[in-house]
């Protein structure tokens, strides 16, 4: 490890590996540094992810898939199931990844573009210099390190300490935390194309259960919880576990994993002199689904993309940084602030209330419905109130 860089990136999770490809790809040294022994694991996470433009952070490859995904039930107490499909029987619209790998070739990829990787490597500080971050206190097999930098990115993740030590106010109401506990387990009976997911307060009070197939007979299934919610019931493992007993009796968990999820939109400033925040450690988790990983992806190649621009013109100040969180605005706002009103809608809404709105979409066929854009149009033209919460521009229409 040298002792300067132009960029070090915090985090080796999907957002920190993309910001350091696209800032070395722009031209600059980086060191990307992850505490943990391997990336990716253990993982903490349901591994749903759309198509999209994933090919854009990395080939296409069978080894980081566990199962294509070509539809989604939803299931609440009291109506017919809402069952979204795609119009063509081939297309694909999500994968369920085996994030091991994948998070491992996003650093691979990372370390193709010239970036330094090290793991088993602690951020334990910045430094700080004239009024902006200039470095990292690093922590490496028990020896301390200060390491210089122009720009450090944050992408240390929902439990992140960067944007604290750069003065940036990174707290969570539990209003604004999600819990969540998933078990992977073998031996079930799933539709292995297909992710089903149960609301209302039986399964999960102000949250969801997922069930996400792997592959031969396994699947990751799992309970979101907000931190406000947990009292009413039980823990989100009580309710983990008794949807499990219900649904798969004769199944096996075989690894379980459990984290926290920020679902508050995001922080208002993610950005310092010389920082940047990405990923969870902005809190730019989507807050009515919780996927993380396609907002890190995004956030990452802009801040990797200022990052560069920045080492190129030699301007580390607030106003430089401040370019990449225009950029994330204007790639993400609109869908988190759309998706923040859904999620104060949704947890106040009552069992009576979700029942009856699906029950109002009894008979509408949802195929070639397949993202939240499309399927909250449909919502919306029977729910007047959550029309009016959203407004026909938050709709698109
Ligand atoms: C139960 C659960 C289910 C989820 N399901 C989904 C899903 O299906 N789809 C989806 O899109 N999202 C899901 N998410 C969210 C998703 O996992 C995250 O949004 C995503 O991992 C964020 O990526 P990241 O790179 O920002 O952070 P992370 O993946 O958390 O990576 C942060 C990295 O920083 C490292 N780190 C932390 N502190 C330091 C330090 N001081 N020094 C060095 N390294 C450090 C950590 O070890 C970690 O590797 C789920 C989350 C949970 C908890």
């Amino acid at each position: 490890m040298k002792d300067a860089y132009d960029v070090i990136v915090v985090g080796g999770g999907p957002s920190g590996a993309v910001a350091a490809r696209f800032a070395a790809e722009g031209g600059a040294s980086v060191l990307l540094i992850e505490k943990r022994q391997e990336v990716g694991d253990p993982i903490r996470c349901a591994e749903g992810v759309g198509t999209g433009d994933l090919d854009k952070y990395l080939d296409i490859e069978d080894r980081w898939i566990a199962a294509p995904i070509k539809g989604a039930t939803i299931y609440v107490p009291g109506a017919a199931p809402i069952k979204m499909r795609a119009k063509d029987e081939n297309q694909i619209y999500g994968y369920i990844l085996e994030r091991k790998i994948f998070d491992r070739a996003l650093v691979e990829r990372a370390a193709k573009a010239g970036v330094e990787v090290y793991t088993k490597t602690s951020a334990t500080g910045l430094i700080m210099k004239d009024g902006r971050v200039a470095g990292v206190k690093i922590k490496r097999l028990g020896e301390e390190k200060e390491v210089m930098a122009n720009v450090v990115i944050g992408a240390d993740g929902v439990e992140s300490k960067v944007g604290r030590w750069g003065g940036i106010n990174t707290t969570l109401k539990p209003a604004d935390i999600e819990t969540g506990v998933q078990y992977l387990m073998t031996g079930i009976d799933i539709d292995e194309d297909n992710v089903e997911f149960f609301m209302g307060s039986e399964y999960a009070p102000g949250g969801y259960v997922w069930i996400f197939p792997k592959g031969k007979g396994r699947a990751n299934v799992g309970i979101g919880l907000l931190g406000s919610k947990i009292k009413e019931g039980g823990r989100p493992i009580d309710f983990l576990n008794r949807f499990v007993e219900s649904r798969f009796p004769n199944g096996k968990i075989i690894e379980m994993n459990y984290d926290g999820v920020p679902v508050s939109g995001g922080i208002d400033k993610i950005y310092g002199a010389g920082l940047m925040l990405v990923g969870d450690a902005a809190q730019l988790s989507d807050p009515i689904t919780g996927g993380g990983i396609k907002h890190g992806l995004w956030s990452g190649e802009l801040a990797g993309r200022n990052a560069a621009e920045a080492v190129a013109s030699g301007d580390f100040s607030e106003k430089s940084m401040k370019k990449y969180q225009k950029a994330w605005e204007e790639k993400g706002g609109k869908i988190m602030s759309r998706d923040l009103i859904l999620k104060n809608y949704y947890i106040d809404m009552s069992d009576e209330e979700a029942t009856k709105v699906a029950q109002a979409v009894e008979g509408v066929d949802f195929t070639g419905v397949l993202d939240v854009s499309q399927l909250v149009k449909i919502l919306a033209k029977v729910d007047k109130k959550l029309l009016l919460k959203l407004g026909a521009n938050q709709l698109g229409l």
